[in-house]
């Protein structure tokens, strides 16, 4: 009896944590900024608890995308629904963290990390801060640290908040090779052991392919490849299907701008 009450316990703390994950829809989401149309009636599905890497060329409308999603921008038209209710404002269970991790240089680590907190959370920083592996470094100012270890803060920061949604705007661009990899490691930890939904936007395919369960990209403000990745996690790069899905996903891309180069070379050849 005490083992079916501890099981429906656990049971009941599993389905609260689920339901704290965001489940995204976006319905032909239009936006525009001035006659500059940027997305062009994209729609895409993200279900609770999934993790999404949109990749794209520079311009196509990544970061718009996740501002939208974040409430932090309006569309001209379409709908974004997070768990099946229409975002009108402020999506406020979500956090963005951004390639510059954007710390407030004359505020210690610990304090970066409680910015807007109540003061009783300070024991969470704490732990969140451990669990980033910046356990020592709490009292010191960011201009000590090196960028991995600024973008753990930046992590820490977004994860203090519990998010449902864990919005990832190129956080990795500006690291080296190997402290990139550690922090693509971490962030699939804390994916893994949290409750949150999450969206990567990056250049870099093989670091979608690291992490996502599904690869997006976007082209011409449209959806061109929804990519699943079928890959244990934590994912190997020694895996034998890792090169296989990269080459995959690099040679969908590559097809269709070639297809593109085609196109307009036709249209050249035919126009007078
Ligand atoms: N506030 C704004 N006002 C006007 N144009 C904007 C604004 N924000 C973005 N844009 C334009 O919208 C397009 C998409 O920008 P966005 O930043 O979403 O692209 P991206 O795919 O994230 O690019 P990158 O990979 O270079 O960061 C670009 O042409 C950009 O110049």
């Amino acid at each position: 009896m005490e083992y079916v009450m501890e099981r429906k316990k656990l049971e009941d703390d599993v389905s609260v944590l689920s339901d704290q994950k965001n489940h995204i829809v976006l319905k032909s989401l239009v936006k525009q900024y001035g006659d500059r149309t940027v997305l062009q009636g994209l729609d895409l599905e993200v279900k609770k608890g999934e993790f999404i890497a949109i990749v794209g060329k520079s311009g196509c409308g990544k970061s718009t995308l996740l501002r939208l999603i974040a409430g932090l921008e309006e569309m001209n038209s379409g709908e974004i629904r997070i768990n099946d209710k229409p975002l009108k404002q402020l999506n406020e269970h979500a956090r963005i963290m951004f390639q510059d991790g954007r710390l407030l240089p004359w505020k210690r680590v610990i304090d970066n990390v409680c910015l807007g907190l109540p003061k009783h959370s300070r024991q969470k920083a704490k732990i969140v801060l451990t669990r980033v592996g910046l356990a020592e470094r709490m009292k010191e100012f960011p201009s000590k640290l090196s960028g991995g270890q600024k973008q753990r803060v930046a992590l820490a920061r977004a994860l203090v908040h519990d998010p449902s949604l864990l919005l990832l705007d190129e956080p990795l661009g500006a690291l080296d090779a190997l402290t990139r990899m550690e922090m693509q490691g971490l962030i699939e930890s804390l994916w893994q052991n949290n409750s949150f939904t999450s969206i990567l936007v990056t250049h870099d395919v093989e670091e979608a392919v690291a992490l996502a369960d599904r690869v997006i990209l976007i082209e011409d403000g449209k959806i061109k490849l929804n990519q699943p990745i079928h890959l244990p996690r934590p994912r190997q790069r020694t895996h034998p299907a890792f090169a296989m899905h990269l080459e995959e996903i690099l040679e969908q891309i590559m097809h269709q701008n070639q297809r593109k180069d085609y196109v307009m070379q036709d249209i050249k050849s035919i126009s007078p």
